[in-house]
């Protein structure tokens, strides 16, 4: 199993105030799938995606990646799985503004184990004219692409997805997950997008119900719909 997380827990303190984020998460995902979590605002998607990433620690639990136990890395080790062998996507594209599109790219370059061609992955978002543009010279979309070839030139082995298409119109969201799709299937690539749009886990694998810090619901498609035919 590519993803094992079992019994993950964590709490957050404000002031005396304890939150319970996470009240005990058990998830699976195989390698190559994509999976998709689905949950209303402040159900604890994030926090378990950041746990995911290396970006935060669960209080308790274990999150294995690829056979490594992700919450017990010393800080250095986390900092190299985080940086090594995944890939972020977020809503808003977090791109450096006074960088080109190929420069945007290019400063992941060091950072990464085994990185691919920039062109290459240049190409495979179809952006491969606009690599001496600047960011505000491209559209939502655009940037969009131009942050998951950001995000896939690591070669990471699991892509995390946060809202990726939360600031795109129809049109433009459905594109990006045919892009997302075909990064799955040429690269093999994990992937596991956080989503509030229920169609969307249409093209999943598998889809994980997130309510209050617990997994109410795991669906594992017998058919998967292609992002095309997607539609909502
Ligand atoms: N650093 C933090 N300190 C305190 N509370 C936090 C912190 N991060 C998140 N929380 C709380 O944890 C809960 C879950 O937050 P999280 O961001 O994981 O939810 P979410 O499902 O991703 O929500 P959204 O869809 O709105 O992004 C929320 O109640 C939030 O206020």
């Amino acid at each position: 199993m590519f993803i094992d997380i079992s019994n993950l827990k964590k709490s957050y303190t404000t002031g005396v105030v304890i939150t319970e984020v996470l009240k005990g998460i058990e998830m699976k995902l195989e390698k190559g799938e994509i999976g998709v979590i689905l949950g209303p605002s402040g159900s604890g998607k994030s926090t378990l995606m950041n746990i995911l990433g290396g970006i935060d620690r669960g209080d308790s639990g274990s999150v294995i990646v690829d056979g490594v136990e992700v919450n017990k890395l010393s800080d250095n080790k986390l900092t190299d799985y985080r940086r090594g062998d995944i890939g972020f996507v977020f809503q808003f594209y977090n791109l450096v503004p006074n960088l080109t599109v190929g420069e945007n790219i290019e400063v992941v370059l060091n950072i990464s184990k085994s990185p691919l061609n920039i062109d290459e992955v240049l190409a495979a978002v179809e952006m491969q004219d606009k690599k001496h543009r600047f960011p505000r010279e491209l559209s939502g979309g655009e940037q969009q692409r131009v942050s998951i070839a950001r995000a896939i030139v690591k070669n990471p082995k699991l892509l995390l997805c946060d809202e990726p298409t939360g600031a795109l119109d129809f049109l433009t969201s459905r594109s990006i997950l045919q892009l997302l799709e075909q990064v799955n299937k040429k690269y093999g690539t994990t992937i596991l997008m956080i989503t509030h749009n229920a169609a969307i886990s249409a093209m999943a694998n598998r889809v994980f119900k997130l309510r209050s810090g617990e997994i109410v619901e795991e669906v594992v498609n017998q058919v998967i719909v292609p992002a095309e035919r997607i539609e909502w």
